[in-house]
């Protein structure tokens, strides 16, 4: 049970041999082409243009092509909307698990971090054409670290550039140390209006093996004080599947979280990452991971637990009660629009060309320094562009929206494919026999996992991601 908080980034699958530059305005650094093809005899199409006059138009028919001074350009349209994600790559400590793009500095230039944020947001918004922001997300890294006058300048420029409606979701992460504790009535004042707490566990045994600076009382003291100042608009995010953790000891953080808990919890299995401290401990033998069924026990235990106490799972890592779920991440699971700025953040957006427009999957650059040189030389620190295949758009919208509850609508398939769902899946048999197994439930509305089906959903989407892949290249095949 993989968490849904890696992006599934298209990108890492580009297989571009070649780093293509462009001089000509717009194409400053390489920008990769999907799979099909050899990168050279594309990027000179692409240079030449005809590559996107297909491809471009075959996306305009289906995401709606209304261009900057499009008459009926509504300010709802899905292609001129999109959340914004907020990178902060500062941490004052690295966890022994983490490998989020982040840089321990404990003389970080906060003013220029602030321009540049100012500026890379100023020019992705003016590239996109995006005209109102639905969400703000300071993710990191730890954002709780950067100064409140930073985060409330991103939010007024955020406003300057696009509509930001007043009760726009504004969600930052927070660490719960004492500090930063100290520093959440500030952030309601710079314009942050929901708070995520980086809790993981309750236990001081399992705070220690994970490398966190805060205490289990720490992060009690920290959710009371959130709640206090953004009532119902708290998150925790728990982690389990940890190394010698027994489903007691995760029964009891469960607990000891639903005691203290607003209305949100967000719970993500241990991925053992490569290149991290408790990646070496574990190689050399100094802990034991749990193995599958203990961690698939854990997950379900949590999901009874949780619904027991009144929260849905309303995504396999999401669970609200109150309607208190997070706007910004289910715009992710829904494939809508979102600008990435920030060292390492992720966009997916529309971007306008003379033949009208193509969405692209960007990456900007990792290191702060090189991003904050890039952004003022350029006015963004992008590093990757690949343009986004409609099939790429619609294994995506698969892989995040079958994580949801209430799935893939047909209505929304249907945006951005000609086919539907039903003639996609229906004559599936892997889609047939899931169904016959209780896990999937199709109809001319939607694809969606049932409960059992969330419980095992990445077996599922394995099988599924396959299958669509093989049906689109069929459909490709047909029309070329
Ligand atoms: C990247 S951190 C950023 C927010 C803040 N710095 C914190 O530590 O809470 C956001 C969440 O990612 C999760 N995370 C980080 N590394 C992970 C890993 N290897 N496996 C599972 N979850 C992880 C943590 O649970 C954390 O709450
Ligand atoms: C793991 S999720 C946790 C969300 C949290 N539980 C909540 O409900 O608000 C957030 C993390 O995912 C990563 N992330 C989210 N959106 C991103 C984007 N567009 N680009 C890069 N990283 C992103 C960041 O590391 C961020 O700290
Ligand atoms: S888990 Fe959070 S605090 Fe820890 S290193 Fe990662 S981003 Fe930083």
């Amino acid at each position: 049970m993989k968490c849904s908080r890696y992006m599934c980034m298209r990108l890492s699958n580009v297989t571009c041999s070649c780093r293509l530059t462009y001089t000509s305005a717009g194409y400053r650094r390489w920008i990769g082409v999907p799979r099909t093809g050899t990168v050279c005899n594309i990027g000179n199409r692409i240079l030449s243009g005809t590559y996107f006059t297909s491809h471009v138009s075959r996306m305009a028919s289906k995401v709606g092509s209304s261009s900057k001074n499009d008459k009926n350009f509504t300010l709802n349209a899905w292609e001129d909307t999109a959340t914004l994600y907020v990178h902060w790559p500062y941490c004052s400590k690295r966890c022994t698990y983490c490998n989020f793009n982040k840089y321990i500095n404990n003389n970080v230039d906060h003013r220029r971090m602030e321009r540049c944020l100012e500026k890379e947001i100023q020019s992705l918004t003016k590239v996109s054409g995006v005209k109102k922001i639905g969400s703000i997300f300071f993710g990191g890294g730890t954002p709780s670290l950067a100064q409140p006058q930073t985060l409330q300048r991103v939010v007024e420029t955020a406003a300057a550039c696009a509509l930001l409606p007043g009760d726009a979701e504004v969600s930052l992460e927070a660490n719960p140390t004492l500090l930063e504790t100290k520093k959440i009535r500030e952030m309601k004042q710079a314009g942050v209006n929901r708070l995520s707490v980086g809790t993981q566990s309750f236990s001081h045994k399992f705070l220690k093996l994970l490398g966190r600076e805060h205490s289990g009382e720490d992060a009690v003291r920290c959710i009371e004080e959130a709640k206090s100042v953004f009532p119902g608009k708290t998150s925790l995010d728990l982690i389990f599947g940890l190394p010698e953790q027994s489903i007691s000891e995760w029964e009891s953080d469960l607990k000891q979280a639903i005691n203290v808990a607003d209305n949100h919890i967000s719970l993500y299995q241990l991925t053992l990452e490569r290149g991290t401290a408790l990646f070496k401990d574990i190689m050399m033998g100094h802990y034991v991971m749990p193995d599958d069924d203990v961690v698939a026990e854990m997950y379900e235990l949590a999901v009874q637990v949780l619904e027991d106490a009144g929260f849905e799972r309303y995504e396999v890592s999401n669970f609200a009660r109150k309607n208190a779920r997070s706007t910004h991440n289910q715009a992710y699971w829904r494939g809508d629009n979102y600008i990435g700025v920030g060292p390492g953040a992720h966009g997916r957006f529309l971007v306008h060309t003379k033949e009208g427009r193509h969405r692209e999957a960007r990456i900007q650059t990792l290191e702060p320094q090189p991003w904050m040189t890039e952004v003022e030389k350029y006015g963004d620190g992008t590093r990757k562009r690949v343009i986004q295949e409609t099939n790429d758009i619609l294994e995506e919208i698969l892989m995040l929206g079958l994580r949801t509850k209430e799935g893939i609508s047909n209505v929304h398939w249907q945006k951005f494919s000609n086919s539907s769902i039903q003639d996609i899946f229906a004559c599936n048999e892997d889609v047939q026999d899931f169904v016959d197994l209780g896990l999937l439930r199709l109809d001319e509305e939607s694809l969606c996992a049932t409960s059992k089906g969330l419980n095992v959903i990445d077996s599922v989407l394995r099988v599924l991601l396959n299958s669509l892949h093989h049906n689109l290249q069929d459909q490709d095949s047909k029309h070329t």
